[in-house]
């Protein structure tokens, strides 16, 4: 997979060369090249921003510049294998499903927007042309897109074959079976008075995973009650009701 990122502060996006990511990039399981928007501006003062249509506050993105540096990172659009990402307060709900769905892509690029954001005949003259995803990671406003990149990349990233060390990492994920992770615990067997607890030391692997299990459901309800609700009918066994 290779990942363009286009932003106007590149160095945001250093932990992208980091640990993990870093050494999936040095192992040539993925590419990644930051581009800076400015360097697609023609004026002495590199401006990539401008007072809004209808008035308002804050200043919105040019879409000339963005359509130079577009056009430059992903190439012919005609039968791309790009999907173009832009990172917005206003898109559809960034989730482990679509982190799963991006796996698949060949290019992912990531237009980073700040001030109010990009003009949005950006968004409408890619998306005539290739998929486009405006995509939100959660309900709160950054002041950019660059933070917003950083999450999708990491969790489409350890996903992809060869990432993570132990593929059950990602096989057993929070979300992946619907529910939230359990408890995890290691040595010392007592910390400050707290013990571990006993079956995870009991090496009946049937007894642990039971307890794993009912410790996800259990805080699955406590906290995120939406996600029991939307598992399918056939997703809890009787063992899982009584819990
Ligand atoms: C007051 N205004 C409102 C519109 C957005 C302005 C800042 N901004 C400019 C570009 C941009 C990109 C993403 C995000 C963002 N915020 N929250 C999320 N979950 C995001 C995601 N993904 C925010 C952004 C601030």
């Amino acid at each position: 997979m290779r990942i363009d990122v286009v932003t106007i502060f590149p160095s945001y996006l250093a932990p992208l060369r980091e640990a993990l990511l870093g050494r999936a990039i040095d192992r040539g399981l993925i590419e990644v090249a930051v581009h800076d928007l400015r360097d697609w501006t023609h004026d002495v003062h590199q401006a990539v921003d401008d007072s809004p249509y209808g008035g308002g506050p804050g200043m919105v993105m040019k879409p000339q510049v963005w359509g130079e540096a577009l056009d430059s990172v992903i190439g012919p659009v005609i039968d791309s294998p790009a999907r173009l990402v832009v990172p917005t307060p206003a898109g559809r709900p960034f989730t482990q499903q679509l982190a799963h769905e991006w796996t698949s892509a060949e290019r992912l690029v990531f237009a980073c927007g700040r001030y109010e954001g990009i003009d949005q005949r950006v968004v409408d003259h890619y998306a005539q042309r290739m998929p486009v995803d405006e995509v939100s990671i959660g309900d709160y406003v950054l002041v950019g897109g660059e933070v917003a990149v950083l999450v999708m990349v990491e969790a489409v990233v350890r996903l992809l074959p060869g990432v993570l060390g132990n593929p059950r990492s990602a096989a057993e994920d929070s979300f992946s079976d619907g529910l939230l992770e359990g408890p995890a615990y290691t040595r010392p067997e007592v910390w400050r008075d707290l013990p571990v607890p006993p079956v995870l030391r009991s090496g009946d692997h049937a007894a642990v995973d039971r307890w794993r299990r009912d410790r996800a459901l259990e805080r699955t309800a406590r906290l995120r009650p939406d996600l029991l609700a939307a598992l399918p009918p056939d997703a809890l066994d009787e063992a899982d009701r009584a819990v």
